[in-house]
């Protein structure tokens, strides 16, 4: 991916994950000592992981976190309650072990790993301009497409970054309309003013940047960010290597849907992990057609909702992979439908 032009030619033509292993993994499931279907979405989640890992029985060995931290020229506009110098200090934590996502990922049995963008230098000010240049751009991206291991069996992605879930809502407005009222949140916890203050700043932003956020790559480097444009990145080389992804909240799920509007299935490989309190999220989710794994009143980023739901994945792998089937374990299956 050496140009944005590249960028959109693959996703043009996404890989659509493995049939014959989602289609054995859900016949294997058939089978098992329980009444069909019983487990749920558990059953639905290991087909899933079946198709994009390319394995009737999907493992969970390799599990990986990527936070991505990246800082936002639009902090100067007061939206968010934080100094923006808390992302660097966040990341100083992440290193430090002292973060919640730490505590998270090491419950779920997942590898943290935390990528600054930029050494933390803001985008500019998407209120008053493009967040980035094209070169900007298309540099975080592959940044977050080559921060992805191959190897890995899950992908969850987060990010940290203050004020970005003012770029998030520019964004979601971008890509499915709509004013800053509709989009703009609480974040880290604005009163009502401040969040008045925040709609009014992007629909700043939306008028400014006008027609030319159409275009889902145009509008993720005029109202986007570098850790967003990142996780875009990062998102679209899971899907490259077969790796499914857990998304996180509000910002995470934006952060993805310009891959939904250059490809219709372009989230086939992705679930969201939890339902944010950041109201917009409910909203996002259901535009772009994810029901969430948890709703957990959550509303933190740093990838901690996607992590949290790595333990169901487990268990669903774990029933799949252990359960013996009626035949093995001589249970009775079901009576033939009388007629
Ligand atoms: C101490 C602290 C830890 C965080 N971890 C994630 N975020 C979250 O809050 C920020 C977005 O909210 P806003 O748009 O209101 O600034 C992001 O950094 C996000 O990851 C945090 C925020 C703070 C303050
Ligand atoms: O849902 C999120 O991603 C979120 C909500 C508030 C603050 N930071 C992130």
């Amino acid at each position: 991916m050496d140009s944005l032009r590249a960028v959109r030619a693959c996703c043009a033509e996404l890989p659509r994950g493995d049939d014959a292993s989602a289609a054995a993994a859900a016949a294997r499931q058939d089978g098992l000592t329980k009444p069909r279907g019983s487990l749920g979405r558990l059953e639905e989640l290991v087909a899933w992981l079946a198709r994009w890992q390319g394995r009737e029985r999907p493992r969970l060995e390799l599990v990986g976190v990527l936070v991505f931290a990246g800082n936002h020229g639009v902090a100067a506009r007061g939206v968010s309650p934080f100094p923006a110098a808390v992302t660097a200090q966040m990341v100083a934590n992440f290193a430090a072990g002292g973060a919640a996502i730490n505590q998270i990922a090491r419950v779920a049995g997942a590898t943290l790993r935390v990528v600054t963008l930029r050494d933390l230098e803001p985008t500019a000010d998407l209120s008053r301009g493009p967040a980035m240049l094209e070169h900007e751009l298309l540099d975080a991206i592959r940044l977050g497409a080559d921060a992805v291991n191959p190897e890995l069996d899950l992908l969850c992605l987060g990010e940290m970054g203050i004020a970005n879930t003012t770029s998030a809502a520019a964004l979601a407005a971008a890509t499915f309309g709509g004013t800053g009222a509709d989009w703009a949140g609480r974040g880290t916890g604005l009163d009502d003013r401040g969040v008045r203050h925040k709609a009014a700043v992007i629909d700043e932003a939306l008028a400014r940047h006008g027609d030319a956020l159409g275009d889902p790559l145009e509008a993720l480097r005029r109202v986007g960010g570098l850790e967003l444009a990142a996780m875009f990145g990062a998102c679209l080389a899971a899907r490259l290597h077969g790796v499914p992804v857990l998304l996180d909240g509000f910002v995470c799920t934006a952060s993805v849907a310009p891959l939904a509007r250059l490809a219709p299935d372009g989230l086939a490989h992705a679930r969201a992990a939890h339902c944010s309190a950041e109201a917009a999220h409910r909203t996002l989710l259901r535009r772009l057609d994810l029901r969430p794994l948890l709703d957990f009143d959550m509303r933190l980023g740093e990838a901690s909702g996607a992590a949290l739901a790595v333990p169901l994945l487990r268990a669903a792998c774990a029933c799949h992979d252990g359960m013996a089937s009626f035949a093995e374990a001589g249970v009775s299956d079901r009576e033939p439908a009388s007629t």
